[in-house]
């Protein structure tokens, strides 16, 4: 288990390709239109190139891996749904149903869905079964996990996007679905930004005014049980986290330290990035917010991440989703890039260096 990704991990970040990012910066102003008027699309074709040092890069096949996993917590009637959507989620998946099995068939990217730790997992083919346990220890009592097991879920997510990497994706979408998982990322998020749990806890699935009452005071109750330690990643994850969690954490810091983009989607993915960002400060410079979500501590958690996201289009379904419509955009930038002609090569007169006259 304490395999390449912790070695890694102890050698820092890799840098960022400055050279690459230059490049791609003089390609895209020689481009047949005025200088900067690609926008946002402009930053990310730069930045993409820093990430892989391709100043002309491509993000297909991009690689989209959903990690699933239960929360004890659940059972506290802290979320809309009951606990046991999360496996029967795992089937509707895997049989091209949901949501992000749709937008991954129009992207036409690989989506590999992963068992992490889900209490009644169907017995179906196709889901990659990476359990760590029948979902977490409730966090209103006690840690959700002991620390091996938070280091085994984020191996579970550093190996899952490796094995994703080898199969040549050029792009990570890592994302995620479990029933009460948003209690767990808003506990996590109050944990490593010392903000008040107030500022964090949202609606999730749908939560009414009540719910939401017994959701802040679930939260609450966890970080007072548990008081992680805001320094150490790995013990909030541990006492407050969740499988899923990890995972992503670990397929964040795989995408990292081999190079290669990954785009954070929303309310979830964010607090295991913000978690992914502690354990390997920097990391964060190899990422793209793809969507603000609607709950409630999402903008607070892209604040901490120093992210700035793409779209916001008041989604709040997880999955993955918000990302991979943000995808459709990279995509685009990406062929801009490599496919306008420069004012060279169709004829077309550049501006004036200097003023007229
Ligand atoms: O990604 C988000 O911002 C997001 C916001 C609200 C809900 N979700 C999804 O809904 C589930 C968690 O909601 P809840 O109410 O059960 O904590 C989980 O499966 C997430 O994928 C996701
Ligand atoms: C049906 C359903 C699908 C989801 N996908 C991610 N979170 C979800 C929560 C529910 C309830």
């Amino acid at each position: 288990m304490n395999g390449e990704w912790q070695a890694l991990l102890s050698t820092g970040v890799p840098p960022l390709n400055r050279r690459a990012a230059r490049d791609a910066y003089v390609r895209l102003c020689r481009l047949t239109k005025p200088r900067g008027s690609l926008g946002r699309l402009e930053a990310v074709v730069v930045r993409l190139a820093a990430i892989t040092g391709e100043p002309l890069p491509r993000v297909e096949p991009a690689s989209i891996l959903v990690f699933a996993g239960d929360h004890g917590v659940a059972l506290r009637g802290v979320s809309a749904y009951p606990p046991e959507v999360t496996g029967q989620m795992l089937e509707n998946f895997r049989s091209g149903g949901a949501a992000i099995s749709v937008l991954a068939r129009r992207l036409g990217a690989e989506l590999t869905v992963v068992d992490a730790g889900v209490r009644k997992a169907p017995a179906v083919s196709g889901v990659l079964r990476r359990s760590l346990g029948e979902g977490t220890q409730d966090i209103t009592l006690g840690p959700a996990m002991d620390r091996a097991t938070a280091l085994a879920s984020i191996a579970v997510g550093w190996e899952v996007a490796k094995e994703a990497l080898d199969r040549g994706a050029r792009l990570l979408v890592p994302g995620e679905m479990g029933i009460g998982n948003t209690t767990a990322a808003a506990a996590v998020a109050s944990a490593l930004t010392g903000l008040s749990p107030r500022l964090l806890v949202g609606r999730g699935t749908g939560l009414g005014q009540e719910g939401l009452q017994r959701k802040r005071a679930a939260v609450e109750a966890a970080l007072a049980a548990n008081r992680p330690d805001p320094a150490d990643a790995l013990d909030v994850l541990a006492r407050v986290g969740g499988f899923e969690l990890g995972g992503i954490a670990g397929a964040f810091l795989a995408a990292a330290f081999h190079r290669r983009p990954a785009l954070v989607d929303g309310f979830i993915a964010s607090a295991a990035a913000l978690l992914a960002e502690r354990l390997a400060p920097g990391a964060r410079r190899f990422w793209i917010a793809g969507h603000r979500s609607a709950e409630r501590g999402h903008r607070r958690v892209l604040r901490a991440l120093r992210l700035r996201p793409l779209l916001e289009l008041g989604l709040r379904l997880g999955e993955g989703t918000g990302a991979a419509l943000a995808l459709e955009l990279v995509s685009a930038a990406c062929t801009l890039q490599r496919e306008m002609a420069t004012f060279d090569e169709a004829g077309v007169s550049d501006r004036e260096e200097s003023g007229p006259g």
